[in-house]
C-alpha cells in the first residue's frame, strides 16, 4: 500500500477533460492512464462546478483505488474536504494560503504547491505541503496563462530544484513524450533531482492514452534508474567517484584508436549533421573520411525517421534560419529519446542577440552531450567579457583560465565541452584534458571547426556502439549510453584525427597553401590510422 503523504511521484496525471479526443471517454482515457502506469492523479477540472466536480472526482476515485493510486483535487479545498481523507489538495501560488490549506486538511491529506521561483521553492519547504509542482518547464497548451516569461525552461527549473533541497518535486508544463528526457536530466542538479514528471495533454489528449503513459512511464523510470546507480554524485557533469584519478592519457589515446579501428570494419553510423551551407561540403567529406556517413538534412519532417538510425547529430548554427531552428527542435529531441549523442556548435555565438537567443532555445529544448566553440564562442556562452566576437570565424581569442572555462561550462550544462584553438581542451566537468596537436593552416580555412564537430560526433558515435550490451556504469546524469571515458575517448578521436591529419597534410610536398592543403586534409583523414593516433598524440591530462 502507498503511504499517503509519500506517493510515487514519478508519472504525475492532471485530468481535463477539453483536451479529450472526439469520442474518447474521461473515466475509460483515466483507467487506460492507470493501466499505463501512471501513478498519480490530480483532477483539475476547471469549468466543472462544485457539485459536477464532486461526482466527477467520486467516480475517479473509484477508478484510482483499483489502482491503488492515489488522487487530489486542483485548488478546491471544499470539494476536497467533502472526499476522503485520502484524497489531496493541489494549489497554485494565488489560490489558498498553503499554511491555512495544511491547518483545514488535517495532517494526513496529501498536499501539494505549484512553485515557479528559488524564493518560492525556499517558502515551500517548510509550508507544509507535501511536495511542489515546478514549472512552467516548457510552454504549454492546456494552460493559456502561461506566457512566455514563465516559462523556465530546464536550466532555470533546474535552479527551482535546486533551491527545494530534496523537497520533493514534479516537474510541470510541456512535458511530453518529445520533451520529458530533457527536462528530467536537465533540471537534475549534482545533488537534487525531480522525482517525477506532471502531464497534462501527452496523456489525455491522445486516442491510446495507456501507450502514451506506458512511453513515459519508461522514460522516468530510466531517468530515475540512471541517477541511482550512479556512485555518488559529486558536482561534476557524469557524477562519477574516485575511478578517474586511475583515468590515463594513454588509454584514452588507445581507445579512440579502438574506435577508428571499428569504424573502418564495420558498418558506418550516420551522422546527421545541421549546419551551415558554408561548411556543409567539407563536414560530409570529413565524415566520409573516417568511415561514417553524412547526411547533411535539417527537415523536422524527417527528424523521428532518420532519429531510429543515426549514430550522432550535429547542430551547428553557423547559417541557421527559420527552417533549420525548427529542423534543431526535431533532431534534437529525437535524440535525446533516442538516446543518441548530440553535439552542438554555437558558430559566432557571441556576435549577434540572434545568435545567442538561437543556442539558448537549443540548450533548453535538448540536452547537448558536448559543446564545442573557440574561446569566443565558449566565452560567450559563459558570459565571459575578455574574448570579443566580431564574427563567426574568430579564433584568435585568449583565455586567461582556459581549464576554469571548460570545467565550469561542462558542470553548469551537464555536457562535455570542448575548446578549440592552438591547444584543445576537453573536460568533463571533472577531468580536463589537452591536445597540442594541429597545423596553423586549420586556420586558414573555413569550416574547419564545424568540420572538428562532426569528426567529434562521428567519435561520439563509435563509443555508443562500443558500449552496446554492456551496462553503463556511471552515467547519473548524462542521456547517453556509453562509458564515461569512453565519451572522452570519442570526443579524443573527433580531435585527435582532424589535428593529426593537418599536420600530415601540410608537410606533403604538394601543399602550397589553403586550397592544396583542403584536398591533402581529406585524404591525410582517409589515411588514418589508430597507430598514427599512438605514435603523434600530444596529449595530456591537466
Ligand atoms: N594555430 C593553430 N595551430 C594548431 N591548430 C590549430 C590552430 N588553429 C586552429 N587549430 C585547430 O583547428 C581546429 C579548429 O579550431 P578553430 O578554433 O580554428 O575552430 P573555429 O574557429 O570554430 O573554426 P571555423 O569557424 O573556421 O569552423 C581545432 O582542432 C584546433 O586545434
Ligand atoms: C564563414 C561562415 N559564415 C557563417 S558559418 C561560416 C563557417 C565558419 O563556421
Amino acid at each position: 500500500m502507498t503511504k499517503l503523504n509519500a506517493p510515487d511521484y514519478s508519472l504525475y496525471l492532471v485530468t481535463s477533460r477539453e483536451l479529450l479526443p472526439p469520442g474518447v471517454d474521461f473515466y475509460d482515457s483515466l483507467r487506460a492512464s492507470l493501466k499505463g502506469g501512471v501513478t498519480l492523479v490530480q483532477i483539475r477540472e476547471k469549468h466543472a462546478d462544485n457539485g459536477e466536480l464532486l461526482e466527477i472526482a467520486e467516480k475517479s476515485l473509484k477508478i484510482c483505488d483499483e489502482f491503488n493510486v492515489p488522487m487530489l483535487i486542483n485548488d478546491n479545498l471544499a470539494v476536497a474536504l467533502a472526499l476522503p481523507e485520502r484524497v489531496g489538495l493541489h494549489i497554485g501560488q494565488e489560490d489558498f494560503p498553503v499554511a491555512k490549506a495544511r491547518a483545514l486538511l488535517g495532517p494526513k491529506r496529501l498536499l501539494g504547491i505549484s512553485v515557479h521561483t528559488v524564493e518560492q521553492a525556499a517558502a515551500a519547504r517548510t509550508s507544509g505541503a507535501n511536495y511542489a509542482g515546478v514549472g512552467a518547464v516548457y510552454g504549454t497548451l492546456s494552460k493559456a496563462n502561461v506566457t512566455e516569461d514563465k516559462v523556465l525552461g530546464p536550466r532555470r527549473t533546474a535552479h527551482v530544484i535546486e533551491a527545494l533541497q530534496g523537497f520533493p518535486s514534479v516537474l510541470i508544463g510541456g512535458i511530453n513524450q518529445r520533451t520529458a528526457a530533457r527536462a528530467l536530466f536537465g533540471a537534475a542538479g549534482p545533488e537534487h533531482a525531480p522525482a517525477g514528471i506532471a502531464v497534462i495533454s501527452a496523456i489525455v489528449a491522445r486516442q491510446d492514452a495507456q501507450e502514451a503513459a506506458r512511453e513515459l512511464k519508461s522514460m522516468v523510470n530510466a531517468f530515475l534508474s540512471a541517477r541511482s546507480s550512479a556512485q555518488k554524485p559529486i558536482a561534476s557533469a557524469f557524477g562519477l567517484g574516485a575511478s578517474r584519478s586511475q583515468l590515463k592519457v594513454e588509454s584514452l589515446v588507445s581507445r579512440s584508436g579502438e574506435f577508428l579501428r571499428a569504424l573502418r570494419e564495420g558498418s558506418p553510423p550516420l551522422i546527421q549533421t545541421l549546419t551551415s551551407h558554408v561548411s556543409s561540403t567539407l563536414s560530409a567529406n570529413v565524415t566520409l573520411a573516417l568511415s561514417a556517413s553524412p547526411i547533411m538534412s535539417h527537415q523536422d519532417a524527417e527528424a523521428d525517421d532518420l532519429g531510429n538510425v543515426t549514430g550522432a547529430v550535429v547542430l551547428n548554427i553557423g547559417t541557421i534560419g527559420e527552417e533549420a531552428r525548427r529542423g534543431m527542435r526535431a533532431v534534437g529531441s529525437a535524440a535525446n529519446r533516442g538516446g543518441k549523442p548530440v553535439v552542438l556548435d554555437p558558430v559566432g555565438v557571441g556576435a549577434s542577440a540572434f545568435r545567442r537567443q538561437a543556442v539558448n532555445e537549443i540548450m533548453d529544448h535538448t540536452q547537448i552531450t558536448l559543446l564545442k566553440g573557440n574561446a569566443a564562442e565558449l566565452g560567450a556562452i559563459a558570459g565571459l567579457t575578455e574574448v570579443q566576437s566580431r564574427g563567426v570565424d574568430s579564433g584568435s581569442g585568449t583565455l586567461r583560465d582556459a581549464r576554469g572555462l571548460v570545467l565550469s561550462l561542462a558542470r553548469r550544462e551537464r555536457c562535455l565541452v570542448l575548446l578549440t584553438g592552438k591547444t584543445d581542451y576537453l573536460s568533463d566537468g571533472e577531468v580536463v584534458i589537452t591536445c597540442s596537436n594541429g597545423h596553423a593552416l586549420l586556420g586558414a580555412i573555413t569550416g574547419s571547426g564545424c568540420a572538428l564537430g562532426v569528426a567529434v560526433a562521428t567519435g561520439l558515435a563509435a563509443a555508443c556502439l562500443a558500449s552496446q550490451g554492456s551496462e553503463v556504469k556511471g552515467a547519473g546524469s548524462s542521456i547517453v549510453k556509453a562509458q564515461p571515458d569512453d565519451l572522452l575517448a570519442g570526443a579524443l578521436f573527433g580531435i585527435l584525427s582532424m589535428t593529426i591529419a593537418s599536420e600530415l597534410a601540410a608537410a606533403r610536398p604538394e601543399v602550397r597553401g589553403p586550397g592544396t592543403f583542403i584536398a591533402a586534409l581529406l585524404d591525410e583523414l582517409s589515411l588514418m590510422t589508430p597507430e598514427t593516433f599512438a605514435q603523434r598524440a600530444k596529449v595530456a591530462l591537466e
